[in-house]
């Protein structure tokens, strides 16, 4: 299965939120990353068939997605970023709800519903309301409904946005867990949370791709260009307004800044440190 973007492009008014945008998605995660404005929830958008581009098509194993209409619809899965999902209405029904929109008959939804709530470990729920979940709760239901219908191409909004750390990684955990077989498109501003997950990265920034690989190839880039140095408290103003510093911690002898720098030829004693994607993110998009 291969989903392509051909020359995508989508311009509202006068603003292209994506701009002659061309890859290829093959059964995988993909970690798409980039700043607020970048053009993530517009891709994800006309990927998944809400938004009419204004140039280009995406293609399924070469056929356009407008001419395979609701044969496509019935391959995706959307999980949109977390809002106020109907709070009267029980988790059952909800399912029941959405497996519907899908096409699925009564007796395949019930068993779609029953295997993806044990899924996400949300069985022991489905008659309370929507509406007295937790924040974690209601995205394991998104995460749930999304997956009724088992579908090829699973598009995740935000999937963590506002979940503490356990349950983030419990998200993180499942979506590993169903990614089998299928195109899975993480949008996310939490670089951790495709950084360890996703075959490919793809850093979109003014509604371009601007790198796209593996996390492992895309690190190379900073071979040699991020840093701990040490200094004092004093010192910290200086180095913020010289460098991009992706952290600032502190032990007993002072302060110890992680930079990222094209090269350093600074007077602070420094060590150099193995980049992560969180650098390479500030690399590319620090001011
Ligand atoms: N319906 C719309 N009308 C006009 N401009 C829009 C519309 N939707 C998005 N935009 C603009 O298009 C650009 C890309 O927006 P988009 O929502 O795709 O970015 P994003 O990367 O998803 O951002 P965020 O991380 O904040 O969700 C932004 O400048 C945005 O203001």
């Amino acid at each position: 299965m291969t989903l392509e973007l051909e020359g995508l492009t989508k311009v509202y008014k006068d603003k292209t939120a994506l701009d002659d945008v061309s890859f290829s998605f093959t059964p995988g995660i993909y970690g798409l990353l980039g700043p607020n404005g970048a053009g993530k929830s517009t891709m994800m958008n006309l990927i998944s068939d809400n938004l009419t581009p204004s140039k280009g098509r995406v293609l399924l194993d070469g056929r356009g997605i407008d001419e395979l209409g609701s044969e496509y619809r019935k391959l995706l899965g959307y999980m949109p970023q977390q809002q106020n999902i109907y709070p009267e209405l029980s988790l059952r029904r909800f399912l029941y709800f959405m497996a519907s929109l899908k096409g699925l008959k009564k007796s395949e939804a019930g068993k779609d519903i029953e295997h993806y709530v044990r899924m996400v470990k949300l069985d022991d729920v489905l008659g309370k309301k929507l509406g007295a979940f937790s924040g974690g709760m209601k995205q394991r239901a998104l995460i749930a409904q999304a997956l009724i219908g088992n579908p090829g191409i699973l598009i995740l909004d935000e999937p963590t946005a506002g979940l503490d750390p356990k349950e983030r990684i419990r998200i993180r955990n499942l979506i590993s867990e169903v990614a089998k077989d299928k195109i899975v498109i993480i949008a996310t501003h939490v670089v951790t949370d495709v950084e360890f997950i996703a075959k490919e990265i793809v850093m979109l920034s003014n509604g371009k791709i601007i790198r796209s690989g593996s996390p492992s190839k895309l690190l190379n880039e900073l071979d040699g260009k991020v840093w701990n140095i040490f200094l004092s408290d004093n010192e910290i103003d200086e180095v913020n307004t010289g460098y991009k510093v992706s952290n600032i911690s502190r032990d007993a002898d002072g302060v110890i800044a992680r930079i990222i720098a094209d090269s350093y030829d600074g007077r602070w004693q420094k060590e150099a440190v193995r980049p992560n994607l969180e650098d390479l993110y500030l690399y590319l998009n620090g001011d």
